[in-house]
């Protein structure tokens, strides 16, 4: 008998599918051992959220918030212990994994003010009657979640979800399931009814049975473009189901005129190296002016990362960076950094494997200006593109020379700059002087492009949690004051 993993109608079921196993990537541990759900196991979840689906919208978002705030106060009890878990999972650094901790217990409040703010109740006033704007839950959707913040983006679909009246089958990434199922057990905790949040385990095929079943009412996915598109073409032709895409980016950080060249490279660090560059909104390019003054950038950024601290998400003093995902991604990140090279580009900082068999890698940076035909991909891990422009003007050009856009960031003193910049680039999320990663949950968070389908998450997630409904209401049924022609009463 294998461990209970999968949560349906209220309890914890062992998978009926193939086994799969969770592994803590910077010590090359093995973490958790399941089943995957079944095919009949997702169908089971998908019954126990229908049947559950009603009463939990009928009890009203008041009651739905007492359950959603004590959920909040929950994963503040237990902050510390969900850190250490996404720490353990991800490779990320405790002090990191605990800011992911915060933003999920921060999520309840910003998503109770959402609500209201952007689906609540409407009245206006009419001549002979009222009229409202209201919204209604779709019913059943399914949560798709990432590994790279395996409790803050899923949360941030499922809470809005919920607290709009939704039930909701859950799908987390396979290589995140242990962080997965404590999030559901503080559901539970909190008192949340059966079956109105359902957990299923498993890899690509359990995602698959889940978004191919005929009766969700909505999908919510955040992921890489490829599983986007994939879900996009699978869902064509189902206009009744509501489909939200938050997937990855091809991010610009253009740097322009700037005085203090430290707080410039901060900003670059931030942005292309956080969480060992696996965040969607990561800087992937670095546009620099050519000549003295990108130079003189250029060689500050790299002796700061080249001293940028690596290692074991327990270690003292923290390192900035820890491990990647898997021993199999920092792979692919070393063979990224060897095509860049293969097509001409020059590697300014080396991309490299601290440790076999673990996600341990250093930072690299690579100037790809050469590259005539640079690929339009979004290189997940930390390895920064240097691209030298002329004038701003190109650096637009080369910036918005992307399939993608979901973040960009202007650094520059002037602020004729920033308005031209903000004009002309194309993204969601269009910073200036500051990261482009750390985005604001109190703002709306999606892209343009292939980076997300126009469902933005974060602060709007709200609007695609429900449907509007308008209604014209009076207490009685009346005559009009004025009879259309041809009538006779
Ligand atoms: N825009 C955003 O808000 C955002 C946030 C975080 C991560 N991301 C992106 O996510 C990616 C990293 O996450 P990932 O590698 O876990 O993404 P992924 O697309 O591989 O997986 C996401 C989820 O989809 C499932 N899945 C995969 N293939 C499927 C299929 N054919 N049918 C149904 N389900 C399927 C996975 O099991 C997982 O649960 C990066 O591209 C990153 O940019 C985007
Ligand atoms: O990896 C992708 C998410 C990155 C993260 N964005 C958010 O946290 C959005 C805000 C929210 O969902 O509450 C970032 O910008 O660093």
């Amino acid at each position: 008998m294998t461990d209970a993993v999968q949560y349906i109608n209220g309890q914890w079921l062992p998978g009926e599918g193939p086994l799969f196993t969770s592994r803590d990537p910077a010590k090359n541990a093995e973490l958790w051992r399941g089943a995957a759900a079944s095919t009949s196991q997702v169908s089971a979840a998908i019954v126990a959220a229908r049947a559950a689906s009603v009463a939990w919208a009928d009890r009203g978002v008041e009651e739905r918030l007492i359950i959603a705030k004590r959920y909040g106060d929950l994963l503040v009890e237990h902050k510390e212990r969900l850190a250490q878990l996404i720490a353990e999972e991800t490779g990320k650094p405790y002090w990191e994994s605990l800011t992911e901790a915060a933003a999920m217990a921060g999520k309840i409040a910003l998503s109770e003010k959402a609500y209201f703010e952007r689906t609540g109740t409407t009245e206006n006033p009419m001549a002979d009657g009222r009229a409202f704007i209201r919204h209604k839950p779709h019913g059943v959707v399914a949560v798709f979640g990432p590994y790279n913040f395996p409790g803050h983006l899923p949360n941030g679909h499922i809470v809005p979800a919920l607290i709009a009246g939704n039930a909701v089958v859950f799908k987390p990434s396979e290589l995140t399931p242990k962080v997965a199922q404590e999030m559901v057990k503080l559901w539970d905790q909190a008192g949340l009814p059966a079956g109105v949040l359902n957990l299923v385990q498993g890899e690509v095929s359990t995602g698959q049975a889940l978004a191919a079943h005929p009766n969700i009412d909505g999908l919510f996915f955040t992921g890489s473009s490829r599983t986007g598109n994939v879900l996009h073409t699978q869902l064509a032709g189902q206009p009744s189901k509501i489909l939200a895409l938050e997937m990855g980016g091809n991010n610009p950080l253009v740097v322009g005129e700037v005085a203090d060249i430290d707080a410039a490279v901060h900003s670059i660090v931030q942005s292309a190296f956080i969480t060992a560059g696996q965040r969607c909104t990561c800087a992937r390019r670095l546009l620099l002016p050519k000549g003295e003054a990108g130079d003189r950038i250029l060689a500050r950024l790299l002796a700061v990362t080249k001293a940028i601290k690596v290692g074991l998400y327990d270690a003292e003093p923290q390192p900035f960076m820890g491990s990647m995902i898997s021993p199999q991604a920092a792979k692919s990140m070393i063979a990224a950094q060897a095509h860049l090279l293969a097509l001409g580009g020059q590697s300014l900082l080396m991309l490299k494997s601290l440790q076999a068999d673990t996600g341990l890698v250093s930072p690299g940076i690579i100037d790809v200006t050469a590259i005539s035909d640079l690929p339009d991909e979004e290189y997940f891990g930390p390895l920064l593109q240097v691209i030298r422009y002329g004038d701003l003007a190109e650096a637009l050009t080369v910036a918005n020379n992307t399939r993608y856009g979901l973040s960009a960031g202007l650094l520059s003193d002037y602020q004729q700059d920033w308005e031209y910049f903000f004009r002309h680039i194309r993204a969601g999320i269009v910073n200036w002087n500051k990261p482009i990663t750390g985005a604001s949950g109190a703002a709306p968070f999606g892209g343009v492009g292939n980076s997300g389908n126009h469902r933005a998450s974060a602060y709007y997630a709200a609007d695609y949690c429900a449907y509007p409904v308008a209604s014209v209401e009076d207490d009685k049924v009346s005559m009009p004051a004025n009879l259309s022609p041809g009538l006779n009463f």
